[in-house]
């Protein structure tokens, strides 16, 4: 589903991304991990031709994204607040991403449903416009208006942060259920190895923009995934 090919983005001669090819096929709920400043938010918004790469491309289905517009019907993503727009309510922001998706109101209500005990009686009603709303309950809505409409590419940024436990837990379902779903390819990046460990197929680690390491998940993943970054903090010879 998406192919990248040669992918470079540097700024100012300085490199953050180098990805010479990578593969995840439809279906996949796909786990991106890295420390600070690896270069995720970057791969994602080349995916989402939020940023134009250096070298290289991205195809979605065969699209080439920052080429041509036919994949954005099928794709949705919440990367950040800038995603969200802040003078409407949750109820009409949902309803204008629905009617980009081409879905009414009431087909709307009917898809909010199942996510009434994920807002927490916090979000739905309320009245308030988004920009009055805590930074938790913006990203809920913003991950929950990703999936408006049955997008075949949802790409999440840190969906976990910034949410309470129970949040986080009720989230973890809702992206694993996506495991079942073959059509719908699901990339998510997090800092939290358990919780990517727990929700994704694949994992793939970047180390200063480049792919480092590219795993199935299996039982074993979680630990390896730790000893990997904890080798980055032994002390280094001499100290
Ligand atoms: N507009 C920009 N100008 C210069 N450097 C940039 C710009 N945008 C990103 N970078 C750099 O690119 C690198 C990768 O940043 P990116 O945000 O993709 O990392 P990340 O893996 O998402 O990090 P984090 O986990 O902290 O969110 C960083 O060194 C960052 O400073």
């Amino acid at each position: 589903m998406i192919n990248v090919e040669n992918l470079t983005k540097s700024y100012a001669g300085d490199p953050v991304l180098n990805m010479e090819s990578l593969e995840i096929p439809a279906g996949e709920v796909f786990g991106l991990v890295g420390n600070n400043g690896a270069g995720k938010t970057t791969f994602f918004s080349l995916l989402l031709d939020l940023i134009r790469p250096s070298s290289g491309h991205v195809l979605n289905n065969g699209v080439q994204v920052d080429t041509s517009e036919d994949w954005k019907p099928y794709t949705s993503a919440f990367i950040d607040e800038s995603f969200l727009i802040g003078y409407l309510t949750p109820e009409e922001y949902f309803y204008f991403i629905g009617e980009l998706r081409g879905l009414n109101q009431q087909d709307v209500n009917e898809f909010l449903e199942p996510f009434e005990d994920f807002f927490h009686g916090e979000i739905l009603g309320s009245k308030k416009f988004l920009r009055d709303l805590s930074k938790g309950n913006q990203k809920k809505v913003g991950i929950i208006a990703s999936f408006i409409g049955n997008p075949k590419v949802i790409i999440l940024d840190e969906p976990f942060a910034n949410l309470d436990p129970t949040t986080q837990i009720r989230l973890k379902k809702i992206i694993a259920s996506y495991k079942e779903d073959v059509e719908v390819t699901l990339l998510i990046s997090s800092h939290d190895l358990l919780h990517v460990t727990e929700v994704c197929q694949r994992i793939v680690v970047l180390d200063k923009g480049k792919v480092v390491r590219d795993t199935k998940t299996s039982e074993s993943t979680l630990k390896e995934l730790e000893g990997f970054f904890a080798e980055e903090i032994q002390p280094t010879e001499g100290e």
